[in-house]
């Protein structure tokens, strides 16, 4: 066994296993403890939420808790494994809320035998949580699930690999690009992918100015061409009228690569046929469609992102979700709308210009990092990431109608240590 493989493994085993363990708030030494805690005085908070509803936010944990759910057909880049192989990713999710927003969250991990048991059995325990984290559902059944779901709840429903990847790769795409010296408006974008993950991602490119006839999608089938028979509806209005077919022909020429699809599908021929400075965003977890170190052998003048955390230009969700629900979370927002997704892509994508703190290069261990090819955005450990985000998607909240209480007097947050207020 390899020894990253084993070292994974005994993270994960080792001394207890799993990442997530629940902690208490409250005294609980005493008799007179325990009768607050528990019977009799828990009487007293159910009475109140009977009575009102929002009393829920005030004596439980529920303004402060996600729920991240996952039937597990689309686990990372491997593939439909189950419900409880998720479990490892849905607890890792859980641990990022916790550490980079201070949310509690609980995996919940759905056999279900249709999208319809799937968003009866969400539906059934919405109301408890303040939050519903949607991740690795594959397409296109993700698409009636997310809005099925957003119609029946009025909590933030939010499935977080087709809108949290889609920020994030709007945001490092801004920067690549220009960078690179090239706009979106005129550039010739190859997608490789097209599930929940493409899809968004694409479809939130679009509304930042890239236009829908330089995208080329591709599937298992090869590009999504109007000839083509039995597209779904998401991927028909990606058609474009061409006569390429494979990557091969697609690639050539191409300004960017966005890789949402599975390991190792882009080869060093393909990666030379790109245009000068091509922008690639390899992002299938955990292997990308093509490997760091051979594209930019292949290609010195690359400007390349992945989805890992070893390799510079992390663009992966984990810079969007703990983020925008803590936004939502502390506005009691209805809904995660357009204006508050575009917020957070702003707020990333101007975050990445910054000066980068010291804390960030000792967690990195390097000396210097500084917006350019190998810094096209911020680190997940950079903290002021729960100030800018959260912030942005609060105000973008309130401003567009959706947030049932003011913007925080609390913010910005400096630290998760604050998102209490107390
Ligand atoms: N970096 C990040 O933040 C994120 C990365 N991802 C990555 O994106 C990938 C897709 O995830 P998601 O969208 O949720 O999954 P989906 O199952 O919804 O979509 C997968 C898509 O990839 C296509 N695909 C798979 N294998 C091939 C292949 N050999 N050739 C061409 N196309 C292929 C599928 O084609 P078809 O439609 O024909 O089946 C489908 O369109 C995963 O690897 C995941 O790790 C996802 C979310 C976030
Ligand atoms: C990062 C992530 O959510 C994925 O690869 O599915
Ligand atoms: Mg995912």
């Amino acid at each position: 066994m390899s020894d990253a493989r084993q070292a994974a493994l005994d993270y994960h085993a080792k001394p207890i296993p799993g990442k997530l363990s629940i902690e208490l708030t409250k005294p609980t030494a005493t008799a007179k403890d325990l009768a607050l805690a528990y019977s009799p005085g828990v009487a007293e908070p159910c009475r109140e939420i009977a009575r009102d509803p929002e009393n829920a936010y005030r004596y439980t944990g529920k303004g402060n808790l996600v729920a991240v759910i996952s039937d597990g057909s689309a686990i990372l880049g491997l593939g439909n494994l189950g419900a409880l192989a998720s479990k490892p990713v849905m607890e890792g999710k859980g641990v990022l809320f916790k550490r980079f927003a201070g949310i509690n969250s609980v995996d919940i991990e759905v056999n279900a035998e249709s999208p319809q048991a799937f968003i009866d059995t969400v539906a059934r325990i919405a109301d408890t949580w303040g939050g519903i984290n949607l991740e690795d559902i594959k397409a296109p059944e993700c698409f009636e699930i997310e809005q099925a779901l957003i119609e029946q709840c009025n909590i933030p429903v939010f499935h977080d690999d087709q809108h949290g990847t889609a920020i994030v790769t709007a945001a490092g795409m801004l920067n690549a690009l220009e960078i690179a010296g090239k706009r979106l408006e005129d550039a010739s974008i190859v997608c490789m992918g097209a599930g929940a993950a493409a899809i968004a991602c694409m479809k939130l490119l679009v509304s930042c100015g890239a236009r829908a006839e330089n995208i080329v999608m591709l599937d298992r089938r090869g590009v999504i061409h109007t000839e083509r028979d039995g597209l779904n509806p998401y991927k028909a209005m990606f058609a474009v009228d061409t006569d390429k077919r494979t990557l091969d022909d697609a690639i050539d020429g191409a300004d960017v690569f966005v890789g949402l699809s599975g390991p190792g599908l882009m080869s060093a021929d393909h990666i030379r046929k790109m245009a000068p400075n091509p922008v690639v965003f390899a992002c299938t977890n955990p292997d990308p469609e093509i490997h760091p170190d051979l594209a930019r052998e292949v290609r010195p003048d690359v400007i390349m992102a992945t989805g890992r955390s070893d390799y510079p230009n992390q663009v992966n969700n984990v810079l969007g979700f703990p983020f925008i629900f803590r936004g939502a979370l502390d506005v009691r927002a209805t809904r995660i709308n357009e204006e508050m997704k575009v917020a957070a892509v702003h707020a990333l994508k101007d975050l990445a210009r910054e000066p980068v703190p010291q804390a960030v290069l000792d967690a990195y261990e390097k000396e210097s990092m500084s917006f350019g090819r190998d810094y096209i955005i911020p680190t997940p450990v950079d903290v002021r990431l729960l100030e800018r985000i959260t912030s942005a998607v609060a105000q973008a909240a309130v401003d567009s109608g959706v947030a049932r209480r003011p913007y925080p007097a609390h913010y910005p947050l400096k630290s998760v240590d604050d998102v209490y207020g107390v």
